[in-house]
């Protein structure tokens, strides 16, 4: 299986690229909905924000304020390092699981949607990287359009993750999303000739078919080790 990572900034354009991929075919495991799923209530990551940051961050229907814990850790790299110590295992695990969910549904090629793909070292399960860059002032306005923020907010948060610019050093794929959605589509289109080509030999080992036929290969080898065995021994 190809395990392709998407990364970027905040509001770099990350999910405009996923629909594409979606309405390609190729499935989307996106980070920020696990990291949802993980924080809900009773949850076992809800259990433990809620023993370190207080009840304070919970709704009154015990749900976590998600906008007031955005504030409280995106002005913060203490408590936000905190809060990602705590949930990270709880989201690479969720990862996994959905990432084993395509892997038995037998598709080939799959999409890591992982904002904090490099910070949070899941770049070394996938290749290839793709990073969705923008420039700064687009970034800031279309945050603010779109989370209706101010803009010290927005910057806060832009500053709380590895600068575009750095992350575009590590990427094997760039794309440039500070021009139109239409640009981004044609560049889409040779991202997706690069991402559907065809699985290199260990993609296809790492793939459903692949175990398959490593299986099967196994079985037929042992079975004529020993009709060969049987008849020497005769
Ligand atoms: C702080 C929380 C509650 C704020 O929730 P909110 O609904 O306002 O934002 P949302 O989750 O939709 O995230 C929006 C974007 O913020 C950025 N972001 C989220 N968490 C972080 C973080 N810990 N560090 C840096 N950037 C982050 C990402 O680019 C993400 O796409 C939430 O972001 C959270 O639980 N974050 C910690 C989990 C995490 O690391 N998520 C990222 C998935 S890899
Ligand atoms: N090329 C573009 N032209 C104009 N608007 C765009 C373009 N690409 C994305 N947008 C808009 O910019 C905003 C941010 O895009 P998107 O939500 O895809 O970013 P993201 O990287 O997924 O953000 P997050 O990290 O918060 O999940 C959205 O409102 C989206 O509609």
């Amino acid at each position: 299986m190809r395990i392709v990572g998407l990364t970027g900034g905040i509001a770099s354009g990350k999910s405009t690229v996923s629909n594409l991929f979606k309405t390609h075919g190729i499935p989307v495991v996106d980070a920020d909905l696990v990291a949802r799923d993980v924080l809900k209530k009773g949850t076992g990551g809800w259990k433990k924000v809620v023993s370190a940051f207080g009840e304070d961050i919970l709704q009154p229907d015990g749900e976590v304020d998600r906008p007031k814990l955005g504030q409280i850790v995106f002005s913060n790299p203490e408590k936000r390092q905190l809060l990602n110590r705590l949930l990270a295992p709880y989201i690479s695990s969720g990862i996994f699981r959905e990432m084993l969910k395509l892997w038995m549904k037998g598709f080939k090629v799959i999409v890591l949607d992982v904002p904090l793909l490099f910070e949070a070292k899941m770049d070394k399960w996938t290749k290839p990287i793709i990073v969705v860059w923008v420039d700064p002032e687009t970034q800031l306005q279309r945050l603010v359009l779109r989370d209706r923020t101010s803009e010290d907010d927005a910057q806060n948060r832009i500053n709380a993750q590895m600068s575009l610019d750095l992350k575009r050093t590590r990427a094997d794929i760039v794309i440039d999303n500070t021009g139109s959605l239409e640009d981004l589509k044609e560049q889409f289109q040779n991202v997706l000739f690069e991402v559907t080509k065809p699985l290199t030999w260990t993609e296809f080992g790492l793939s459903r078919q692949g175990a398959a036929s490593v299986l099967v290969s196994i079985i037929v080898g042992v079975l004529i080790f020993r009709k060969v065995y049987n008849t020497e021994s005769l």
